[in-house]
């Protein structure tokens, strides 16, 4: 099933990228991307293994600096910004990770009121409780409060850590592999639940992703990083009938729907 179009408002980007180049020693990985993100739209960014997808994520959440070019979230160039500030803007900017980055030794609880006292201290104890619940109850996993991460499923542990992510209500979410290693059905239930996200928050996402299904089910757009660059933006029909044969190639090799 395509999403259906939503209607987006071009002229307020959330994330505006120009010229942005990074290079690792000799290897230059991304050269020259430009790219804008506007307010409530999933973006999928689609790219062969080693592209740059992550790093460019990383960028925008300023876990690492651009080399050259300019990258704007939320209206704050991230490169400028003192330490401070970076800080506050990286609260509004929830990073899921790819393993989903959960504390073993805590419940679930305690994983989720984590972030929230480091970064809410005036919350009194039934606030947190009531956070905790609510974020819980969102992702559909209230029963497992008090349970420990080992004792979760993949899919379950995702969820968990997309709660971590929105318990601190950002306004961008950047998923990073969110189905990787999950099977079919797990991938369709996380791929409903960050279209719930975006509804029921109103975050405006980047979704990094191999899996074409996952990219067909939650992008309004989709953008695809082909060697440092955006070459080619639009819905996932209109990417896919690019006849630009490494297009077409990754189209081949990846989709299994
Ligand atoms: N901090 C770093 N130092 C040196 N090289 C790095 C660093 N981070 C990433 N790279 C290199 O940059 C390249 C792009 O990495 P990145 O993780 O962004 O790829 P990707 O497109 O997300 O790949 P995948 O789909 O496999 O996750 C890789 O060659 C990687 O080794």
């Amino acid at each position: 099933m395509i999403k259906e179009q939503k209607a987006i408002d071009k002229n307020n980007p959330v994330i505006s990228i120009r010229g942005l180049q990074k290079a690792f020693g000799d290897l230059h990985i991304l050269r020259g991307v430009d790219l804008d993100v506007y307010k409530g739209e999933n973006l999928v960014v689609l790219g062969r293994s080693g592209t740059g997808k992550s790093v460019l994520i990383k960028i925008i959440s300023g876990l690492l600096l651009p080399d050259q070019g300019m990258v704007k979230v939320l209206g704050e160039e991230v490169a400028n910004l003192p330490t401070r500030e970076l800080m506050a803007l990286r609260l509004k900017v929830g990073f899921s990770f790819q393993n989903s980055a959960l504390y073993d030794s805590m419940t679930v609880r305690q994983n989720l009121e984590f972030p929230l006292v480091r970064n809410s201290r005036n919350l009194s104890r039934s606030q947190i409780n009531d956070e905790v619940e609510s974020v819980l109850d969102a992702v559909g996993l209230l029963q497992t409060i008090e349970q420990m991460p080992s004792e979760l499923s993949g899919g379950q542990r995702k969820r968990i850590g997309i709660a971590r992510t929105l318990i601190l209500r950002p306004e961008i979410m950047l998923y990073d592999e969110p189905t990787a290693g999950l099977d079919p059905i797990t991938c369709i239930e996380i791929n409903n639940l960050i279209n719930e996200v975006q509804e029921k928050y109103k975050t405006t996402a980047i979704i990094i992703t191999h899996d074409l299904t996952c990219a067909k089910e939650t992008g309004d757009r989709i953008a695809m990083l082909l060697d440092g660059q955006f070459a080619i933006q639009g819905t996932f029909e209109e990417v896919f009938a690019s006849e630009d044969s490494r297009v077409q190639s990754f189209y081949n090799y990846n989709f299994t729907a």
